[in-house]
Parts: structure tokens; C-alpha cells; sequence
């Protein structure tokens, strides 16, 4: 069964057609969207995650319409996304940050934050706990860190956290744009590895990721979408991609 799919989906920027009439599906797997640049990668993203409103056709998201549906929106019904740039808070802590991503979770509202300030707490410590059991599965050092702002924390740990953030909420879908921009091979392979490991951890995360790096899609995806020009130019699994003469023309620009 699908988990999230969209049909026809569409956006216009004036004349650009930046996502044109684009057929996906995704069930419970990770999918690798690629396509040179401009092709209309993190437009999609940004249609699935409702920063942008499509022109035409449907977002179905667990046999639900969200077509429209805002950011907050989808967020809470369980798809969530990283950014393809830093969008932490710098001057909040690590843990303020992660905190951010469960506000959507949060049930309490201010006027039982005055009148029942033990529960108020008591979820506020659930949410902390949630926090720390993630950094640490990212990195045990981070744990110690948690107070720390994000200014003092190295940028691979920087991009855990935004996948931490992404991640608490326990989304059904995750968004990942670029995950390993800007850091070294090393690095690039830690977060492959701490990637693969919440896959492992909690199989019904279905992810979505957007990466230049074909050794990364190669390594974790079990299948690949392909844009050009805003169309979907090929589905399948990594090996028929690499030989689709489409593809190949789209790259080398022939
Ligand atoms: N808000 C916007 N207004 C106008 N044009 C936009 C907007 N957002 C994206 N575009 C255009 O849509 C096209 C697709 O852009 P998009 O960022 O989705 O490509 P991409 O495949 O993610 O590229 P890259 O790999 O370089 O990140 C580009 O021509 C871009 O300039």
C-alpha cells in the first residue's frame, strides 16, 4: 500500500513549469530523487511538505487528499522534512531545536500550562527524553551537548540534529534535501550509516532523499525517481536508472 503518492502534480511559476504532471508513489521504502540542477527536485519536496500550493493534480498522503494542506498541516499528519541549508536556530540550544520539531505534538495549550503545571511537565520531560534517546543514537557525545548552542556543534553533528528534529515527531514519511551537502566523504558516510540506521530502528519511516551524491543513493535507496525539466523521466531501481539513455542525455545535457 502506498503511503504517500501524488498524481499529475503540478506547479507553474509564471511561464516555468518547475514540476510538471508528476506521477509517485511511495510505500514503505526509501526512494532516491535525482536530476540535474533545476530540475525540480526540491519543488516536489516543497509541494509534499505544503510550502507550496500545487497548480494542478492530487497529494494523497495514507489514503488521505492533502492536496493544499499547509506546512503545520502536514507536519502533523506525519510527513516530515529537512532543509536543503541549515535552517537551525543558531542562538537556541541543541535541545530547543529538537524541541521545535514536537510542537505539533504538544498538547497542552497555555492555559493548562497554568493550571495543571505537573502535566505540562510531565510531557515536557516525555519530550526531552525523546530528544536525548535520538541524539544519542546519532552520536552519544552529542547527549552532553544538549544545552549547548548550536553555534559551538560541528557541522556534521549540525545536520544530525536537523534529522533529529525532522525524526522525534516519529513521522511516517521523512523529506531529507540533501543530507550530506557540504561535508567531507568521511562525514558523508557517518550519516549514511546514521540514516540506515533509523530505517532499522523503525521500518515504518518511509524517506524521500534528495542527493547528488550517487554513492549515497546507490547505498540507501531501494529505488529512484528521476526529474528533468520539472517531468519525471524514470523509476527504478538504481542499476536500470544508471543504463536509461534519458537519464544519461539529461545529465550529459545531449
Ligand atoms: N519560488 C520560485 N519562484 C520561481 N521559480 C522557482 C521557485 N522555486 C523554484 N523555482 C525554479 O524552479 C526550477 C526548479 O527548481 P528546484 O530548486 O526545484 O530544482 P532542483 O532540482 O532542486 O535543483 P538543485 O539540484 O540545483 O537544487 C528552477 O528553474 C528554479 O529556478
Amino acid at each position: 500500500m502506498n503511503v504517500m503518492q501524488t498524481e499529475a502534480l503540478t506547479i507553474n511559476f509564471g511561464g516555468l513549469k518547475a514540476v510538471d504532471e508528476v506521477d509517485f508513489a511511495i510505500g514503505d521504502e526509501v526512494i532516491g530523487l535525482i536530476g540535474p540542477n533545476g530540475s525540480g527536485k526540491t519543488t516536489f519536496l516543497n509541494l509534499v511538505s505544503g510550502i507550496y500550493k500545487p497548480t494542478g493534480g492530487k497529494i494523497v498522503f495514507e489514503q488521505r487528499d492533502i492536496t493544499g494542506a499547509g506546512p503545520d498541516v502536514v507536519r502533523q499528519k506525519g510527513i516530515a522534512r529537512t532543509f536543503q541549508t541549515n535552517r537551525l536556530c543558531l542562538n537556541l540550544s541543541v535541545m530547543d531545536n529538537i524541541l521545535l520539531g514536537l510542537y505539533s505534538r504538544q498538547k497542552a495549550t497555555w492555559w493548562q500550562a497554568i493550571l495543571q503545571p505537573a502535566r505540562c511537565r510531565r510531557e515536557m520531560a516525555r519530550d526531552i527524553d525523546d530528544g536525548l534517546a535520538i541524539l544519542h543514537h546519532f552520536n552519544p557525545a552529542l547527549v552532553a551537548r544538549a544545552y549547548e548552542p548550536v553555534t559551538a556543534i560541528p557541522l556534521i553533528d549540525r545536520r544530525r540534529i536537523e534529522i533529529a528534529r525532522a525524526i522525534v515527531g516519529r513521522p511516517r514519511l521523512l523529506l531529507l534535501d540533501e543530507p550530506t551537502a557540504g561535508l567531507n566523504a568521511e562525514e558523508t558516510g557517518q550519516i549514511i550509516g546514521d540514516i540506515g540506521r533509523i530505517r532499522q530502528q523503525d521500518h515504518r519511516i518511509s524517506m524521500i532523499i534528495i542527493e547528488h551524491d550517487m554513492a549515497v543513493i546507490s547505498s540507501i535507496c531501494q529505488r529512484v525517481v528521476v526529474l528533468n525539466a520539472g517531468r519525471k523521466i524514470a523509476d527504478d531501481c538504481f542499476g536500470e536508472v544508471c543504463k536509461n539513455e534519458q537519464v544519461r542525455r539529461a545529465y550529459l545535457g545531449g
